[in-house]
Order: structure tokens, then C-alpha cells, then sequence
């Protein structure tokens, strides 16, 4: 088993890294500092390392320079540190990656370090490495055979990150289209996280006026501005304890911004017309449609709450990137529908399923179970006939799930510009068939020089 040491001076971060490790058969040893980690470099003899650059008694730099070359060194970096990351690498580590960064593209580069490592002492001990990669093997083949047969390797992957960051207090960041399911993923962390029997309180920030959204967040006083007919309790009032999520964090106005910064920097709040500081203790979690690192460069989004926000990010496929999902799910909205609707409908027929599995689906979860919603209640037979789809199913436009061979961002200009055919260049409607807000439908005309 490969051991890795971990030279990390945020313990909750470390931690998690250590779990994900632990899963895929690495034995992981924790250290916060470098004099730490230099005694457990003798005491262990790991097979790789992966350390911060920043650490709070030596400097990273001089912790490499006294390792030498003898071990393989992976440096963890901020946003800011590429530079110096790069310094590192000349000083003999092996690769760097820059925080925020999925435990995907770590392991990625673990692998590949070890590889490397592993060929040049190959001759040592090749016979048990050989055996324990055999075992590994096995044991992976034997755990995915358990449960691959109806989830997709998307929703599996998301579903392991989930649980990974959900014990933890890091800020997320959830990006996905419009309906993916963004909410449900928020949920699901604050359900796995220790803040479970707390509140789990949800702000649509694309739906509040700019003037009322530090009301919102904050609460008020009674009579301290026009309107304000009675106290309030803001939203980060009313998650303390829980989680906050802030849904379409993008489409908060500067200023908007610049007050969620100072409230997560300081942990405090004041309701407006009040001069009493209230303490809160929330984990943020929010969701984003867009390209919120594009806002950033464009400068429609703060730098520094990006990244405060963005401590891990999780990215939601759309149903078009899991469609192996979509049976489960639409037997589990057929059966949410009949409970609801109070019918027995059994099944769906074959040209439905033809057409589920070709359709493009750009309101994905959400846009299935709408359908489904609707073709239960129209049903009177058994089964689910394409005469109860919409009839945008049954005449799909020219770009279907094997269209998706075109780059994402070629896919989704097709679809705006289908969409805003199909509507006459109607935007709101266009917006509505695409199942996003106008603003974003804006956002994404602006973003792709589209000429209409
Ligand atoms: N895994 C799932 N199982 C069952 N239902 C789901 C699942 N994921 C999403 N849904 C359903 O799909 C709908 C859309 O999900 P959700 O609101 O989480 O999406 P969203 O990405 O947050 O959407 P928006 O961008 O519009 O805010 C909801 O009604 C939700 O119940």
C-alpha cells in the first residue's frame, strides 16, 4: 500500500484529503508543520508527498531543497502562488496543483508521481508491488460491480465528493445548469454534515432587488427604512447554527457583494437600523449557473469572495452528461406523480423511451419531471404514450444528445439560438424554454457575441 504524507496546516482540509486517500488504498500520514513533517519523513519513509506551500514554520521552498529528489513531491498552492509553485518545481518537486482543486485532479497527479517513482526502483521490489495491485484491482472491480447498474460514473463521482466535503466546514461552490439539480446537492451536504439538525435556509439571490438584499441577509429593524413594517430576521440569522445557500450567487449586484464579504470575513452581522453586532456561526454553500470565474475576469464578480466562496467547487452534469440516470429517475418521478395524482400508470412506452434518450433535455431534472408530471395527469391508459409529451419533444430541433460532439460551449450557443428561433427572438420566452433566468439568458447573448 502507498504511503503518503500530507504536510497540511488547515486540519479540516488535510483530513478530508486523508479520507479520500484512505478509499482508494493510499495509507495517509497528517502533518501540520514542517519540522513535523521533516521528523515524520524519517520515521514513515512515504512514498510520496503532498505539502502547502505556506506553512507556518518554515517556507515550503526550503522544505523541498532539504528532501532532494529521493521522494516525490506534490505542492498545494493558492490562487496567488503559481509563481512561486513554479520555483518549487525547479527546486525538485514533482508537480503542483492550485487550490481549489477536485480530489480528481489530485489523485491524477498522484498516480502519474508514483508511476514515475515506482519505474525507477522497479528492480527493488516488483513482485509485491505486483501483488498488491492485483488485490487492489479486484477489490475496486468487486465494489463498482455492487451498485453501477443504473447510476452514471457522473453521479457516482458527485456523490463521493459529496461525502467527502459534507463532514467539513468548507465553503462550496455548486455549478450547474438551471434545473441539474443544484439545490438537492446543497441539501444533501447539510444533510451528511454535522450541522444536519440545524437549519438549512435558502436565498434565491437572482430573485431579490438589489436594494433588498441586505435586508434579506441581514434583517431589520422596524421603521428603519420605508417599508420595514416590523423587525426581520435575515437569512444568516436564520441558518446560525446550519448551512446558508446562496442560490445564483452571481447575480448579486457589487454592492450586494461587497457586504457578503464583510459578513463572512467577520463573522458578524448587523440588522439594518441596528448597531448591535450578532455573531454567526453559518457554512455557505452556493450555486451558480454561469461562469462565475468569467464574471470574475469580466470584473462583474468580486475576486476575493470567488474564493471565498470557492473552497471546493462541484460541478452537477447536466441530464444530458448522465443520461444512463435517466430510467431511475423518471420511474422515481412516475412513481412521485401517481402518489400525487392519485394514478396507477405502470410504465413507459418504447417510442417514449426512444424519445427520452434522444431528446436534448436544457431544463434537465427539473424539465423530466415537469413532463412526466404532466403526462401522468393526461394518461388514462397504462402506460405513457408520445401523444402526452410536449409537442417540443415530438418535434425535436435539429440538435439531439448525439449532437454532443460539438464542444459544450458550441452545444449551448445552438441551443440559445434555437430556442430564440423557436420564440420568434422572443427573449423572455426564449429564456422560459430554456428554463434560465432572462438575466442569464442575457448574460450568455452578451458572452457569445451573438448578433440578433
Ligand atoms: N437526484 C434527484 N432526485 C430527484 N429529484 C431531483 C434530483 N435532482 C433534482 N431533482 C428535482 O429536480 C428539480 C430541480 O432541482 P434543483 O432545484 O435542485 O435544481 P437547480 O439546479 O437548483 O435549479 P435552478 O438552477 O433553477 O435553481 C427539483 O424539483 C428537484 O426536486
Amino acid at each position: 500500500m502507498p504511503k503518503i504524507l500530507i504536510i497540511e496546516d488547515d486540519t479540516s482540509f488535510a483530513k478530508m484529503l486523508q479520507r479520500f486517500f484512505t478509499k482508494k488504498g493510499y495509507e495517509v500520514f497528517l502533518s501540520s508543520s514542517g519540522k513535523d513533517g521533516s521528523k515524520q519523513i524519517k520515521e514513515n519513509a512515504p512514498d510520496l508527498i503532498l505539502t502547502d506551500l505556506r506553512l507556518p514554520d518554515l517556507n515550503g521552498i526550503q522544505l523541498i531543497a532539504s528532501i532532494g529528489e529521493n521522494i516525490p513531491i506534490i505542492v498545494m498552492t493558492g490562487y496567488a502562488e503559481v509563481q512561486t509553485a513554479v520555483e518549487a518545481m525547479k527546486q525538485g518537486a514533482f508537480d503542483y496543483v492550485s487550490k481549489p482543486f477536485t480530489p480528481d485532479q489530485i489523485l491524477q497527479t498522484i498516480e502519474k508521481a508514483l508511476d514515475k517513482g515506482e519505474r525507477a526502483s522497479s528492480f527493488v521490489s516488483k513482485d509485491i508491488k505486483e501483488s498488491e495491485s492485483n488485490t487492489d484491482d479486484d477489490l475496486n472491480s468487486g465494489k463498482e460491480g455492487k451498485n453501477v447498474e443504473f447510476v452514471s460514473s457522473a453521479t457516482k463521482k458527485l456523490d463521493e465528493y459529496i461525502s467527502l466535503v459534507a463532514p467539513t466546514d468548507m465553503s462550496v461552490l455548486i455549478i450547474g445548469k438551471s434545473g441539474s439539480g443544484k439545490e438537492v446537492t446543497a441539501k444533501s451536504i447539510h444533510n451528511k454534515s454535522k450541522r444536519h439538525d440545524k437549519p438549512f435556509v435558502a436565498l434565491d439571490c437572482g430573485a431579490i432587488p438589489k436594494e433588498l438584499a441586505a435586508s434579506e441577509f441581514f434583517g431589520h429593524l422596524k421603521g428603519s427604512f420605508t417599508g420595514a413594517v416590523s423587525d426581520k430576521v435575515g437569512s444568516f440569522e436564520a441558518a446560525s447554527g446550519g448551512t446558508l445557500f446562496l442560490d445564483e450567487v452571481g447575480n448579486l449586484s457589487y454592492q450586494n457583494q461587497i457586504q457578503l464579504l464583510r459578513a463572512l470575513q467577520e463573522r458578524k452581522i448587523k440588522r439594518i437600523g441596528s448597531n448591535k453586532e450578532i455573531e454567526v456561526d453559518v457554512r455557505i454553500i452556493s450555486a451558480t449557473n454561469e461562469d462565475l470565474k468569467e464574471a470574475v475576469g469580466r470584473g462583474n464578480f468580486r475576486e476575493d469572495l470567488y474564493h471565498r466562496l470557492n473552497e471546493f467547487s462541484l460541478q452537477i452534469p447536466s441530464l444530458i452528461e448522465r443520461l444512463e440516470d435517466l430510467p431511475v429517475l423518471a420511474y422515481h418521478f412516475l412513481k412521485v406523480s401517481n402518489q400525487k395524482l392519485g394514478k396507477n400508470i405502470q410504465d413507459f412506452s418504447n417510442q417514449v423511451w426512444d424519445i427520452f434518450m434522444t431528446y436534448h433535455w436544457p431544463g434537465n431534472i427539473r424539465e423530466l419531471q415537469n413532463i412526466i408530471k404532466r403526462a401522468v395527469l393526461l394518461t388514462d391508459g397504462n402506460e405513457i404514450i408520445p401523444d402526452v409529451l410536449p409537442s417540443e419533444m415530438l418535434a425535436p430541433s435539429e440538435i439531439t444528445a448525439s449532437s454532443v460532439n460539438l464542444t459544450k460551449e458550441e452545444f449551448e450557443k445552438e441551443q440559445i439560438l434555437n430556442a430564440l428561433k423557436r420564440t420568434n427572438y422572443n427573449k423572455s420566452k426564449a429564456a422560459k424554454l430554456l428554463q434560465v433566468t432572462r438575466k442569464t439568458l442575457y448574460n450568455r447573448i452578451h458572452h457569445y457575441n451573438l448578433d440578433i
